[in-house]
């Protein structure tokens, strides 16, 4: 027997384990084709920041020991501007025009911006107290050469990417992005498009989880739905599985007749857990099949939004050898909530800005794992802890925001 009727907490470590050790590999892309990857190895600068001195603004770099109170007239000893050091001297008495970003001449070491200045042919008085070092740029003062700017396991921002450029670097050495297959399954189900006949829906799922996974920048494939056969579930499952590095399915997890995917995992795979106390999604299925991780989520929606935000995007994360947590966020409650059983619970919610920069959640009353509509009313799931609580309005409570 597989385990079973795992805390929430144990079941996401295991899917955490499991794709550690199913890291997927490095590859050394093209700056401009790393954004929002996770970076699979530290960074040393390999220079400094700034690299030289530099103007901060457009002006004079003058001596400072050549200023006085009031006014100081000096002479123009030449034209630095941004590019190539021309390498110029600043002697006593002397000094050179500037433009921001241009490297400081040897000898100076302050710059008085233009609008402090008067120039009459070689001559220019500078006026203004200022001191020593002011509007100068200092080699190094945003990072050492050899430092370690990023860290592995670190997500890929612009800001990342842009400090990676300014540093020379044209290349970063970053983990795979996991492929995905997405199925939804289920005889009732029909695609949008189509007439309905008694008894059928329109498949749901698919768009919500190719959506998700968008999102979370991956590029998921939709297979066909499978139909509650279970040679059919087994064929397209095991096919999937070796073309795949993440299997996703979403419904037949759970113990009806036609529930034929936990039977197929068992048999040609290994089943990681089977059911995890949480509500809804408590019939989550997660194991290993050839070389795919499978995440088999139960078939109501928003079991299937409660499920890939907590342990399909663990699984993402983990299998990329993600170390930087994503923010969690938390909120204060508008209203009270009670909840007597002992599972984790997700709770759709409104969260908002409240007047005095507050993050508030507005629970939506909608209970029932079948209500899309209340998904789509809201943009966050309140995570209300194991064990039976009380939660008065005010208290502070962990938000997975989704929009
Ligand atoms: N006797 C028991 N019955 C049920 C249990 C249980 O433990 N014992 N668990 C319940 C819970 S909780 C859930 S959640 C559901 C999950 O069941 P499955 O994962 O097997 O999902 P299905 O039965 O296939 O579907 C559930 C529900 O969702 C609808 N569905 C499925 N796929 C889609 C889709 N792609 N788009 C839209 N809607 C979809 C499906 O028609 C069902 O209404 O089982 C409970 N039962
Ligand atoms: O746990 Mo099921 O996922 O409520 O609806």
């Amino acid at each position: 027997m597989p385990p079973t009727g795992l805390l929430f907490d144990d079941a996401l470590a295991i899917v955490r384990e499991v794709a550690a050790s199913h890291r997927l590999e490095t590859q050394t892309l093209a700056l401009s084709r790393t954004h929002d990857r996770i970076l699979a190895a530290d960074v040393h600068a390999p220079l400094s920041l700034p690299p030289f001195d530099n103007s901060a603004m457009d002006g004079f770099a003058v001596r400072h020991a050549d200023l006085r109170d009031g006014e100081t007239m000096l002479r123009l000893a030449g034209e630095q501007f941004a590019g190539r050091s021309l390498g110029l001297e600043v002697a006593a008495g002397e000094c050179v025009r500037i433009t921001t970003g241009a490297p400081m001449p040897a000898g100076a070491d302050t710059v008085v911006i233009k609008e402090n200045s008067r120039v009459d042919g070689d001559q220019v008085t500078v006026s203004g107290n200022i001191t020593r070092g002011t509007n100068v740029r200092r080699a190094g003062e945003d990072v050492a050469a050899g430092e370690v700017v990023l860290h592995a396991g670190s997500l890929l921002t612009p800001a990342r990417v842009s400090l990676a450029a300014s540093m020379g670097l044209a290349s970063l050495p970053v983990v795979r992005r996991p492929t995905v297959a997405v199925f939804s399954s289920g005889d009732e189900l029909v695609e949008p498009g189509m007439a309905l006949a008694p008894g059928e829906i329109y498949d749901s799922n698919r768009e919500l989880l190719m959506g998700l996974l968008r999102a979370d920048g991956l590029e998921p494939t939709a297979w066909p739905r499978l139909p509650d056969d279970p040679k059919r579930v087994e064929i397209a499952l095991r096919d999937a599985a070796c073309a795949f590095d993440i299997v996703i399915t979403c419904g037949a997890v759970s113990a009806g007749e036609k529930d034929h995917i936990p039977a197929v995992l068992a048999q040609f795979g290994q089943t990681h857990f089977w059911k995890v106390r949480m509500k809804p999604g408590m019939p989550l299925l997660f194991g290993s099949l050839d070389q795919a991780r499978v995440l088999g989520l139960p078939g109501n929606p928003v079991s299937v939004f409660a499920t890939y935000l907590s342990f399909g995007r663990a699984l993402v994360d983990a299998l990329q050898g993600r170390s930087e947590p994503r923010l969690a966020e938390r909120a204060q409650l508008v209203a009270p909530i009670d909840k007597d059983h002992a599972r984790r619970e997700f709770i759709r919610a409104r969260v908002f800005c409240d007047d005095h920069g507050v993050l508030r959640a507005d629970p939506n009353p909608a209970t029932g794992s079948h209500r899309l509509r209340a998904v789509a009313d809201s943009n966050a799931l309140i995570v209300i802890p194991d064990g039976p609580q009380r939660l008065a309005a005010g208290e502070v409570v962990e938000v997975l925001r989704y929009a």
